[in-house]
């Protein structure tokens, strides 16, 4: 699409000031690290690093929902620092963190090495995309029974109100809701993971 051809484009003028420093994408959960992170990782070249992936094969668990219930979320942040230690040490990567990463100041000593972007997005467009897929690998929004969405938007609500200063630790904020009026449109929705990335090199 259109969107990829110019993400490309802009990939090639902004490599420099990037100069192969990693990019630590962060923010809640369903705010678009992993899909996001992809794209930039493609369109610059560099390679993609998912922290939970790595946290399920470092434990030997596939997935976070597991290492949860199996050990506790306490055993996965332990882990989640770990690997963020290891990859801080490497160069030219976009990192997708998980959406609690933020709030051990450890990390932050990890992730300052390189570029720290925060994918703001509002809750109530986080809490949709969410009941979409479902809570299955998210153990921190499951639930066993209700309206998905409105169980999703009290969680996700009365978690980033625990992590909003943290994420503002971040050297830059990517506002969707200023994005998306910038655009013309009031819904948040209509941002492509594509025209997000090429938002993202604004602050490279
Ligand atoms: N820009 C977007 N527009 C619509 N849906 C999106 C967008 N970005 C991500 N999604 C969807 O939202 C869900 C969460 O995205 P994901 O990248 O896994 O977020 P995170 O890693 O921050 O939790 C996925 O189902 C994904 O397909
Ligand atoms: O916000 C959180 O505390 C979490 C977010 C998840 O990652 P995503 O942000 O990629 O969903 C994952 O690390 C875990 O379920 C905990
Ligand atoms: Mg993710």
């Amino acid at each position: 699409d259109n969107a990829m051809v110019f993400a490309f484009q802009k990939a090639e003028d902004v490599l420099p000031y990037l100069n192969d420093r990693c990019v630590y994408l962060v923010g809640m959960m369903g705010s678009g690290k992993t899909t996001v992170g992809k794209i930039i990782a493609e369109v610059l070249g560099y390679s993609f690093f998912d922290s939970d992936k790595l946290v399920e094969q470092s434990v030997g668990i596939p997935s976070v929902a597991e290492i949860f219930q199996v050990h506790s979320e306490a055993f996965f942040r332990d882990n989640e620092s770990e690997v963020l230690r290891d990859l801080s040490s490497m160069h030219r990567l976009i990192v997708a963190t998980g959406g609690g990463a933020v709030i051990r100041p450890i990390n932050w000593s990890y992730m300052r090495k390189g570029l720290t972007i925060w994918l703001d997005v509002p809750l109530d467009a986080l809490a949709r995309r969410i009941a979409a897929v479902g809570t299955a690998s998210r153990p921190l929004l499951h639930q066993e029974s209700g309206d998905p969405y409105a169980k999703a938007y009290a969680k996700l609500t009365a978690l980033f109100e625990q992590r909003m200063d943290s994420y503002a630790n971040a050297d830059a904020r990517v506002s969707l809701e200023n994005i998306a009026l910038k655009q013309g449109h009031n819904d948040v929705n209509v941002l492509t993971p594509s025209a997000i990335a090429i938002e993202v090199f604004e602050y490279f």
